[in-house]
C-alpha cells in the first residue's frame, strides 16, 4: 500500500499541479481537480488516472473527485492569540514553512497591519509585490512559500496611522491576491481581540484558528478570550499551543520554567480543544527568526517540535470540511 505523502507527490506531478491535497475521512479520499482548459477526453484520463492511483493508498476505498473550472479559493488558518508577543508571528512563520515541508501548498499573510514582521522572519524583506489585474502578486523568499505583509508594502520604520476601515481594506487585499495554486493561507492575526479581528473573521471566514499563549494565567486568560472570539464567528478550533515554555540554560543545560509550564495544556483540556504542542523557550527560536532562518526550515529538536505541530495541524485540515 502507498503513503499518502507519496502519492501525494505523485499527484502533483501527474496532474501538473491542478490537484489539491487530498484529504482522508473514513476510507474515502476527496480532492480537487481544476479542469479549466482540458478536453473531455483529457479530464477522463486524468480523473481515472488519479482514482486509480489513489485506491493504492492505505485504507482508502473510495476516491471523489471534484472537478472545478477555477482554482478553488485558499482556506484560510488562523493563528491567533489574545495578547500581543507571545509568539505568534514566530509560530505562523514557522508553521508555513513546516507545512510546506510536509507537501502542502501554503502561502503565508501578515495580518498585522500596524507591526508587520513576516518580511523580516520570512527574509523578504528587499521584495515588491507587483499589482497585476488590480490584485496583488505575492512575492516569494527564500524559504520558497509565497508571501504578502505590508512589511512589503510600506517603507521599513515608518509608523501606520490608518484607521480600522482602511488596516481592514489593506488587510482585504493581503487576503484577495493571486494566490496561485495555494490551498492554505496561514494569517499571521494582529494581536488582541477587538473590532479589526472580529470582522477580519466574519469577512475572510477561516477553515480553522490555532491559539498560541505563553503558559502563564494571565496570557491564558487572553488566549480564553481569543477562543471565544473565533467561536462567536462560527470559527472552528484546530487547538492551542503553548510557547515560551521552559527554558534549557545555554551554559549548564538546567531547566527553568520563567513563565511555569504545562498551563496551555491544562487551558486547552479545561477548553475541550485539542492541545497541539509546547515550543520552548530558546535563545536559538529568537536568534534565527531575526534572522529570518525559521528554526522549521532546519535540523534537529526545534524543527522537529515546528513539524510536529504542523503534522497535527495537517491531520485537521484532512478531515475537515
Ligand atoms: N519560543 C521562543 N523562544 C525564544 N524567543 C521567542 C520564542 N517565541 C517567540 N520568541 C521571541 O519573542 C518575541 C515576540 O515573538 P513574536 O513576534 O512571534 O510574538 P507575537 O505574538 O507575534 O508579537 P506581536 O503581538 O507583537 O505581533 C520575538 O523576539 C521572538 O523572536
Amino acid at each position: 500500500m502507498t503513503d499518502l505523502a507519496d502519492f501525494a507527490a505523485r499527484l502533483t506531478a501527474l496532474t501538473g499541479g491542478r490537484a489539491s491535497t487530498p484529504r482522508i475521512k473514513d476510507s474515502v479520499m476527496t480532492l480537487t481537480l481544476d479542469v479549466a482548459g482540458l478536453s473531455p477526453q483529457q479530464r477522463e484520463g486524468l480523473a481515472r488516472a488519479i482514482r486509480e492511483g489513489g485506491l493504492t493508498v492505505s485504507d482508502v476505498v473510495e476516491v471523489r473527485i471534484i472537478e472545478t473550472a477555477e482554482r478553488r479559493p485558499s482556506r484560510i488558518l488562523a493563528v491567533a492569540s489574545g495578547k500581543g508577543g507571545v509568539g505568534k508571528s514566530t509560530l505562523s512563520a514557522n508553521l508555513a514553512v513546516a507545512l510546506h515541508r510536509l507537501g502542502l501548498k501554503v502561502g503565508l499573510v501578515d495580518a498585522d497591519i500596524y507591526g508587520p514582521s513576516q518580511a523580516k522572519l520570512m527574509a523578504s524583506e528587499d521584495q515588491k509585490p507587483v499589482a497585476q489585474d488590480k490584485k496583488l502578486v505575492p512575492v516569494t523568499g527564500p524559504h520558497g512559500i509565497p508571501m504578502l505583509s505590508m512589511a512589503h508594502l510600506v517603507e521599513p520604520g515608518k509608523a501606520l496611522a490608518w484607521r480600522g476601515p482602511m488596516a481592514g481594506n489593506a488587510l482585504g487585499q493581503l487576503i484577495d491576491a493571486h494566490w496561485g495554486d495555494a490551498e492554505l493561507l496561514v494569517v499571521d492575526m494582529p494581536p488582541g481581540t477587538g473590532d479589526i479581528q472580529l470582522s477580519m473573521i466574519q469577512k475572510h471566514k477561516p477553515a480553522g484558528a490555532v491559539i498560541v499563549s505563553t503558559p502563564q494565567d494571565l496570557a491564558l486568560i487572553d488566549a480564553t478570550r481569543a477562543v471565544s472570539l473565533f467561536a462567536q464567528a462560527g470559527v472552528p478550533m484546530v487547538g492551542l499551543v503553548e510557547n515560551m515554555a521552559g527554558y534549557a540554560c545555554p551554559h549548564c543545560g538546567e531547566m527553568s520554567d520563567p513563565f511555569g509550564q504545562g498551563g496551555a495544556e491544562q487551558e486547552a483540556v479545561h477548553l475541550s480543544m485539542p492541545f497541539l504542542g509546547r515550543i520552548p523557550l530558546a535563545i536559538d527560536i529568537r536568534r534565527r527568526s531575526d534572522a529570518g532562518d525559521p528554526p522549521a526550515a532546519g535540523e534537529g529538536a526545534h524543527a522537529d517540535v515546528f513539524v510536529g505541530i504542523a503534522r497535527k495541524v495537517a491531520d485537521w485540515l484532512k478531515t475537515a470540511t
